[in-house]
C-alpha cells in the first residue's frame, strides 16, 4: 500500500470572515500526481501557502512523513523536501539560466554544484541554453526554467501553482511527459485550471469548493461524482 507523504487535518484559514480554507482534511500518497482542483475562490492557493508555510494555518496540523511540520516557517519546510514554485522559483530575469539554477542548488548539500545544475537543465531541456540571459527566453522556456529550479532542489514534495498556464500544446505535451518522469522520487501535488491536462496527468485528484473538501479519487471517480458535477463542473461530465 502507498505510504503518505504529506497529510493535513483540520485545516483553517479565515481572511476575516470570509472561509478561504475551512477544516480540510487531505493526504498526499507517495509517489502520485495529485491535482487540486475547484471553481474560482474555492481555496485552493490558500491550501497549497498553507502546506508550504508561505500562509500561516489558524488551526488545524500539516504533518510530513508522518512530522508535525505545522509550525515550521516556509524556508525550513524547503530544507526537509517541500518546494513550491511560487514562493522558490521565480525567474531573475538579468541572470543566465544556468545562474538561476545554480541558486536552487546552492540551497542543497550539493557537492559539485556544476554538475547539479547541468543534471537540472537536462531534466527540463535547456542545457543547450545554459549561458542565455533568463529574460530573454520564450514564456514557456521561462516557465521550465521555473521546473529546472525547483527540481534542482530535488524536493520529496513538489507543489505547482497553475503550471500550464499561458503554455501552447506542445508544450503543455512536454511538460506533461516531464511530471510524469519525476514519479516515484518526487511526488506532485498541482493545482491546475486546464481540464485536459488534469484528467490526463493525475493519478489522484481532490476538489475544494467554498474552503471546504469536497471528493477526492481517480479521474473517472471524480467525473462521475455528482455533488463534483454540481459544483464545479457546472453539472456536465468532464470529459465532454
Ligand atoms: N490575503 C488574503 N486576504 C483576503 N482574502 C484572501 C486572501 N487570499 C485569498 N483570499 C480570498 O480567499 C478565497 C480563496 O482564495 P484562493 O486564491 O485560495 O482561491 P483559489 O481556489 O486558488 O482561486 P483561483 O482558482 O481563482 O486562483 C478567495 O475568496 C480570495 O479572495
Amino acid at each position: 500500500m502507498a505510504s503518505v507523504i504529506l497529510s493535513a487535518r483540520g485545516l483553517t484559514r479565515h481572511f476575516g470572515g470570509l472561509r478561504a480554507v475551512d477544516g480540510v482534511d487531505f493526504d498526499l500518497q507517495t509517489g502520485d500526481i495529485h491535482a487540486l482542483i475547484g471553481p474560482n475562490g474555492a481555496g485552493k492557493t490558500t491550501f497549497v501557502g498553507l502546506l508550504s508555510g508561505r500562509i500561516p494555518a489558524q488551526s488545524g496540523t500539516i504533518a510530513l512523513a508522518g512530522e508535525d511540520i505545522t509550525r515550521l516557517p516556509a524556508h525550513a519546510r524547503v530544507k526537509k523536501g517541500i518546494a513550491y514554485t511560487f514562493q522558490i522559483t521565480s525567474v531573475y530575469p538579468r541572470l543566465s539560466v544556468f545562474d538561476n539554477v545554480a541558486l536552487a542548488v546552492q540551497q542543497t548539500a550539493t557537492r559539485d554544484l556544476a554538475s547539479d545544475v547541468a543534471a537540472a537543465l537536462s531534466r527540463v531541456n535547456l542545457a543547450d541554453r545554459a549561458t542565455q540571459t533568463a529574460g530573454t527566453l520564450s514564456y514557456g522556456h521561462q516557465r521550465l526554467l521555473e521546473l529546472g529550479m525547483g527540481l534542482a532542489l530535488r524536493p520529496r514534495v513538489l507543489i505547482l501553482d497553475e503550471p500550464t498556464q499561458g503554455l501552447a500544446s506542445g508544450e503543455i505535451a512536454n511538460f506533461k511527459q516531464l511530471v510524469r518522469s519525476l514519479a516515484p522520487e518526487t511526488t506532485v501535488l498541482l493545482i491546475e485550471h486546464n481540464m485536459d491536462v488534469v484528467m490526463d496527468l493525475a493519478t489522484r485528484i481532490t476538489v475544494l469548493a467554498a474552503g471546504r473538501h469536497l471528493a477526492t479519487g481517480t479521474p473517472s471517480e471524480i467525473r462521475a461524482n455528482p455533488a463534483v458535477q454540481d459544483a464545479y463542473l457546472g453539472g456536465h461530465d468532464a470529459s465532454a
